[in-house]
């Protein structure tokens, strides 16, 4: 026979003070607490002396039992009743527990209220309303053995309550603690497994090696297997796996992984009376392996789509539950991150290497001269260093070519090379080109300008020309090389800058320094070490291995069938003197490319003129004339007339730009300008 309790005659023993103090207690004890346990072992004494009972314990379900979790009391609290005793928890065992009313504990949560028999009396907790993502606590009551002399009904319920309420809270509090915890420690791998990525030995294998090792560590538990899938062939691949050398691959629609990939939601199994077929018995075979119990969630990508399973597998201590779900999620979401961050890295990586190696090929340096071998030779032994070099040689004769070359040779091919030529810049325009400047530095700075330092950084900047630079910018120049570091125009802070700097120069350097329009200690740092390049007109049968080069790259550009060179040509070409050099034997065999349309080329054909103009084995070639058709302007007629007369001028040069200048009775530089300010192209950077 129960009762249920109604309010009834007001307690004296509690007094209102005494009650307070008892609660306040009991809040400070929550938030201090370390979870549900210690709790409950330093109020449930408090709560045993102000409700005046001869003991309280409290007792939640457990796989169809019910367990006490802790007890408070005195001596005499009454012998056992029950056959429920294997639910016991070890602590009541030890002390020889008393038995609970287990038919009250169950009309008392049948009831959803407090019930009293004898000297008895049982609250049920009521569940708080929580988000249906959050863990409910397992139904727990509060028993109450009663004295003589214990409060009233209605105060003991009433206390009962809250006191459970209080119990649910330092459960909450406890949880929440262990889930920062959990988050701190998936971010922490996290950003370690980022880290690692960063390395250049990282690989998709060791990175699912490090995911699995966390994940094992944090969720206590035996193996670990992240599935990726291979969509087309409709298989997950597993890794790491564990005893076997190749990777582990499974039908995708195989067991609880292959649930977990259908349905996009996590799944666990733990034995017992969960569904044996679902597990995929013949992963265990194997691997020779025995799965008790697992958990799997999804691994989904940045877009959303699901790209693998993420399964953890046999807990060390228990079934996996709902917060192992959470965790894995977590742990999931984070691995998709960083397999795909990976991937991408790779991607990248590659398409990289490939414009690298694309941008190498692009401009070889060909030639089988013993010079031209010797130079290819030191470049490449200098490329594994960060030595300032210097190429000198006259006009078109390869020095980008060669500086291209210690480069793509270089750790640095990866990174950019940048070229400069320095001829082209008068010197108030020099400093901001390579040093850049910040905005409002100078009436044009409208905005802040990167120098070509600083886009040249981590790679290879090469200083064309160097000879011709002006003698304040000879003195910034060597600050820099210096220092290792720049100040932009306008700026204060200097800005650190890895460079290797290559320069070249047609300009006899000793002979400038003698006259003093180079700086001596300019030239030790930039002529640590010098390549020489030849004329091209010393480089015997290069000019035709050359040629064969130039024609195989520009017919292959025009879709053409390569001609064969006559014996004439050849001849011609060996005893051409080439004053534009390579650059000349280029623009030669471009125009022949272009048009001409036989299958052997001629010596007419190539219309090499001699020194004075004339033209060798052939009519003379047609300058550069200029169509005014429909041109009223002046300005615009004058400017054709300008850019048609330089076109004219560098073609007689060979494309030799100093030789140009000067029979335009112009300074190089001018002469750049002048090109730049005609919208023509200079051929510099
Ligand atoms: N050894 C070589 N192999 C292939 N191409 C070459 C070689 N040398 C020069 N060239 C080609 O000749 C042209 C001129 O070369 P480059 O610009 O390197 O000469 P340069 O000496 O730097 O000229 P400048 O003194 O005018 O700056 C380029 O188109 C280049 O590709």
């Amino acid at each position: 026979m129960t009762h249920s309790i109604s309010p009834s005659r007001p307690s004296d023993l509690v007094s209102p003070v005494e009650a307070y103090s008892f609660f306040r207690k009991l809040t400070e004890t929550v938030t201090c607490s370390q979870g549900r346990l210690p709790f409950l072992k330093r109020s449930l004494p408090d709560l045993v002396r102000v409700l005046n009972v001869g003991g309280a314990a409290l007792v939640s379900q457990r796989q169809g039992g019910w367990k006490v979790e802790s007890w408070a009391g005195t001596p005499q609290w009454p012998e056992a009743q029950s056959s429920h005793s294997s639910h016991y928890s070890q602590r009541v065992e030890k002390s020889t527990p008393p038995a609970m009313p287990l038919d009250l504990i169950a009309s008392a949560v049948d009831r959803g209220a407090a019930v009293m028999h004898h000297s008895w009396m049982v609250v049920p907790s009521i569940a708080p309303s929580t988000e249906a993502s959050q863990p409910v606590d397992r139904p727990t009551c509060l028993v109450l053995y009663l004295a003589n002399d214990s409060a009233s009904r209605s105060e003991l319920s009433r206390t009962g309550e809250i006191f459970l309420r209080h119990v649910a809270l330092a459960g909450q509090c406890q949880r929440q603690r262990e889930r920062v915890h959990q988050l701190t420690q998936v971010l922490r791998a996290s950003a370690q497994w980022q880290r690692n990525q960063l390395l250049p030995t990282s690989d998709e294998d060791s990175l699912l090696n490090e995911i699995a090792e966390t994940a094992i560590k944090l969720l206590s538990c035996q193996r670990v297997s992240i599935f990726l899938w291979d969509k087309r062939g409709k298989k997950l691949v597993g890794k790491p796996s564990v005893g076997i050398e190749d990777p582990l691959v499974i039908s995708d629609d195989a067991g609880i992984v292959g649930e977990v990939l259908a349905t996009g939601e996590p799944k666990i199994w733990n034995g017992g009376d969960d569904d044996e077929s679902r597990v995929n018995r013949s992963v265990d075979q194997s691997l020779d392996f025995q799965t008790t119990s697992l958990v799997a969630v999804p691994l989904i990508g940045q877009r959303g789509e699901t790209i693998g399973v993420f399964e953890a597998i046999n807990h060390q201590e228990n079934s996996f539950t709902e917060s192992h779900v959470s965790l894995l999620n977590d742990l999931a979401l984070h691995a998709a991150g960083a397999i795909e961050a990976l991937r991408a890295q790779k991607r990248l990586t590659a398409s990289r290497d490939r414009l690298v190696r694309d941008a190498a090929n692009s401009s070889p340096l060909v030639g089988e001269h013993p010079d031209i071998v010797a130079i290819r030779q030191s470049g490449t032994r200098v490329a594994g260093t960060d030595l300032t070099v210097m190429i000198l040689g006259s006009n078109g004769t390869g020095k980008e070519v060669v500086a291209r070359h210690i480069h793509y040779e270089s750790d640095r091919r990866g990174e950019p090379f940048v070229a400069v030529n320095c001829a082209a810049l008068v010197e108030s325009l020099l400093e901001s080109e390579l040093f850049g400047h910040e905005k409002g530095s100078f009436t044009d700075a409208n905005s802040t300008r990167v120098g070509k330092f600083e886009l040249a950084s981590g790679g290879t900047l090469f200083l064309d020309e160097v000879g011709d630079m002006s003698p304040g910018g000879q003195a910034k120049l060597l600050r820099v090389l210096e220092q290792r570091e720049v100040v932009r125009v306008g700026g204060s802070v200097p800005i650190p800058v890895d460079v290797r700097v290559i320069a070249a120069t047609n300009q006899p350097l000793e002979q400038l320094i003698a006259e003093k329009r180079f700086r001596e200690d300019l030239f030790f740092r930039l002529n640590v070490v010098s390549l020489v390049l030849p004329d091209l007109a010393k480089r015997g049968t290069d000019i035709l291995l050359l040629a064969e080069h130039f024609m195989q790259h520009f017919c292959y550009e025009i879709g053409r069938q390569v001609p064969t060179l006559a014996e004439s040509a050849k001849a011609a070409m060996l005893s051409h003197p080439w004053p534009g050099n390579v650059r000349e034997l280029r623009n030669t065999i471009e125009r022949v490319c272009y048009l001409t349309s036989g299958d052997v080329i001629q010596a007419a054909d190539l219309e090499l003129r001699s020194m004075d103009g004339q033209a060798l084995g052939g009519e003379s070639s047609e300058l550069a004339s200029i169509n005014l058709n429909g041109i009223d302007s002046l300005a615009e007629a004058t400017r054709q007339f300008q850019i048609s007369h330089i076109l004219s001028s560098i073609d007689r040069c060979s494309g030799n730009m100093t030789e140009a200048a000067e029979r335009m009775e112009l300074h190089r530089s001018n002469l750049y300008r002048k090109m730049k300010q005609l919208g023509m192209k200079t051929g510099e950077g």
